[in-house]
């Protein structure tokens, strides 16, 4: 926890957690293990996500509304794709309660703010989130407790947010063991984009360009996926609905990054065809020094197998 929110009890009464996959999941056990809630509530659509949950354990009541689910809860967290964030909102509005804290954990930010925003009403602080934290999984079974453990959580507070407040939710995700960072929406939705939205489109272009290739290769596809095709294949298997969402939500900041990229591109080919081999060693020289200063800065968490429980170690 940082000096400014040494202070700050991470703990609430009662959370109420909409959309209970991956990200949901994780959080419910995240409160488990450190103790940040006497009651956990929680909703999903279907009946049998429900049920898995509260046989896991990481809610306390299942509800079948989100309207029931947040009645009374101090600290609301929405876990659905970030095109279910609008109706979501729109149907818990009137059950909020006032003084409560609204957040979300959606991959992008600009969309949440237009979609949420209209329905916070007077007295509900809304502050959104995201934890830049994840893997391919998804559903009630994929969530754990060390998820957030050393990842950032970026929180996006309007410019007239209740100071107590965002101080309250930091050191709620402080608790669940993510270091936090505060950002502008706009700012967020463009970093994420080439951190993390661009990466994803890449490896869901390249499998598809591979799988297009079927009839010439589908043995060696599979054969000879031990290298780096195989570690595209895992963000390329990450949740269809989710992606699609994001694309959807962050069109401008992602078109901007393809188009850098495609441009790029356009410039390694133009190398390749010319032969020129000194561009070639030079550029993979300054991606390699990228790569080293992210190890020296103790962020190497995307390795495939980082923060996963052995079972999920594959
Ligand atoms: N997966 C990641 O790596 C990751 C990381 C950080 C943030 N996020 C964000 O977290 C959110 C949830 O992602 P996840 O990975 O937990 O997904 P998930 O598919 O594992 O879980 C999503 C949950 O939302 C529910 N849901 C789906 N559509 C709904 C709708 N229309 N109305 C109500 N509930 C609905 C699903 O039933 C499920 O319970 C997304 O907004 C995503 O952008 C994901
Ligand atoms: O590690 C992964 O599998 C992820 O996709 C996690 C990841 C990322 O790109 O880093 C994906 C989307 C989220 O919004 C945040 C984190």
């Amino acid at each position: 926890m940082t000096d400014e929110n040494a202070s700050v009890d991470p703990r609430f009464e009662r959370v109420a957690i909409i959309g209970l996959g991956l990200i949901g999941g994780s959080l419910g056990h995240a409160i488990k293990r450190g103790k940040l809630a006497a009651h956990v509530a929680g909703y999903a659509r279907s009946a049998e996500t429900r049920a898995r949950a509260l046989e896991i354990g990481f809610v306390d009541s299942a509800h079948e509304t989100a309207a029931d689910a947040v009645k009374n809860a101090d600290l609301v967290v929405i876990c659905t794709p970030v095109g279910a964030l609008g109706p979501v909102a729109a149907e818990i509005e009137p059950h909020l309660k006032r003084g409560a804290i609204l957040t979300d954990v959606g991959s992008v930010k600009m969309a949440v703010v237009r979609d949420i925003g209209p329905y916070v009403p007077e007295g509900v602080h809304f502050i959104p989130g995201h934890p830049i934290a994840g893997t391919e999984q998804s559903g009630p079974d994929s969530g754990f407790a060390e998820l957030f453990d050393g990842r950032w959580c970026i929180l996006t507070p309007g410019p007239g947010a209740d100071r107590d407040a965002v101080a309250k939710l930091a050191a709620f995700w402080q608790a669940c063991g993510s270091k936090v960072d505060y950002m502008e929406p706009k700012h967020h939705d463009l970093v994420l984009a080439i951190v993390s939205h661009l990466p994803h489109l890449i490896a869901y272009n390249i499998v598809g360009t591979a799988d297009d290739l079927e009839t010439v290769t589908e043995s060696e596809v599979i054969k000879y996926s031990a290298g780096g095709f195989r570690d595209f294949t895992r963000l390329a298997s990450s949740d269809p609905t989710m992606w699609r969402d994001i694309c959807l939500n962050n069109k401008d900041a992602i078109l901007e990054m393809l188009g850098r990229f495609s441009e790029d591109l356009s410039a390694m080919q133009r190398m390749i065809r010319w032969g020129d081999g000194e561009g070639l060693f030079n550029l993979f020289t300054r991606t390699r020094a990228v790569r080293r200063s992210i190890i020296e800065a103790g962020q190497d968490t995307a390795a495939p197998n980082f923060g996963r429980t052995p079972a999920q170690k594959k």
